[in-house]
C-alpha cells in the first residue's frame, strides 16, 4: 500500500479542460472523492475549465466518458468511483472491466485518463481513501491529472510523428 500521496506538481501548461466522471454509488464516499479532487484542482490549476458528470455506478463511467471525449475533447479525464466488495464477484467484475476499458480508451485517444475507481474491502478502507487526508485518492487524482497534462503538452510540442497536426 502506498502511504504517501505524490507531491504537489507545479502546472506549467496553458489553460486546461478537465472532465471528471464520477459515479454516485456509495455516495457518502464518491461525493467526498469529487470534492477533494475539485479542491486540489482549483489549487493546482487555477484557471481553466472543469466539468463534472455524475453517473449511477462505476460500470457507467467508461461509456459516458467516451461520449464526452467525442463531443467535448477535454485535455484530461478523471474517473472517480468506489466499489465496495460485496458477497459475490459482481464488484470485482465491474472493477476489472472498468480498469481495462479506461486503459484502452486512454491508449486509443492518446490522452490521459486518471483512474481512481477504487475497489475496497470495507467502509474503513473507503473512508481512508475518500474522506481521510493521508491517503486521499481525490487529491491524488488531481495531482496525477496535472502531471499528465504537462507530460502530454510537452509531447505535443515536440512530436510531429504522434501528433501530425504539429507538422
Ligand atoms: N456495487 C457497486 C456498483 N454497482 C452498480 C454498477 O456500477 C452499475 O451501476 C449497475 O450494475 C448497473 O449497470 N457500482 C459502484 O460504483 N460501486 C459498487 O460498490
Ligand atoms: C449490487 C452491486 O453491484 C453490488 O452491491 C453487489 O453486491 P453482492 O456481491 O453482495 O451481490
Amino acid at each position: 500500500m502506498s502511504t504517501a500521496l505524490p507531491p504537489k506538481p507545479r502546472h506549467r501548461g496553458a489553460r486546461s479542460h478537465v472532465l471528471i466522471v464520477a459515479s454516485e454509488y456509495n455516495q457518502e464516499f464518491t461525493d467526498a472523492l469529487v470534492t477533494n479532487t475539485q479542491e486540489e484542482l482549483d489549487e493546482l490549476l487555477g484557471s481553466g475549465r472543469c466539468d463534472l458528470v455524475r453517473v449511477p455506478g462505476a460500470f457507467e463511467i467508461p461509456a459516458v466518458a467516451e461520449a464526452f471525449i467525442a463531443e467535448e475533447k477535454p485535455d484530461v479525464v478523471i474517473a472517480l468511483g468506489l466499489i465496495l466488495r460485496g458477497q459475490t464477484m459482481h464488484g470485482d467484475h465491474i472493477a476489472s472491466t472498468v480498469t481495462e476499458t479506461l486503459m484502452e480508451m486512454s491508449v486509443r485517444h492518446r490522452m490521459p485518463i486518471i483512474h481512481e475507481v477504487l475497489l475496497v474491502e470495507d467502509e474503513k478502507q473507503a473512508y481512508a481513501r475518500c474522506i481521510g487526508s493521508k491517503l486521499n485518492r481525490g487529491r491524488e487524482a488531481a495531482r496525477s491529472a496535472v502531471r499528465a497534462l504537462d507530460t502530454f503538452a510537452q509531447l505535443k510540442r515536440t512530436s510531429t510523428r504522434h501528433f501530425p497536426s504539429n507538422a
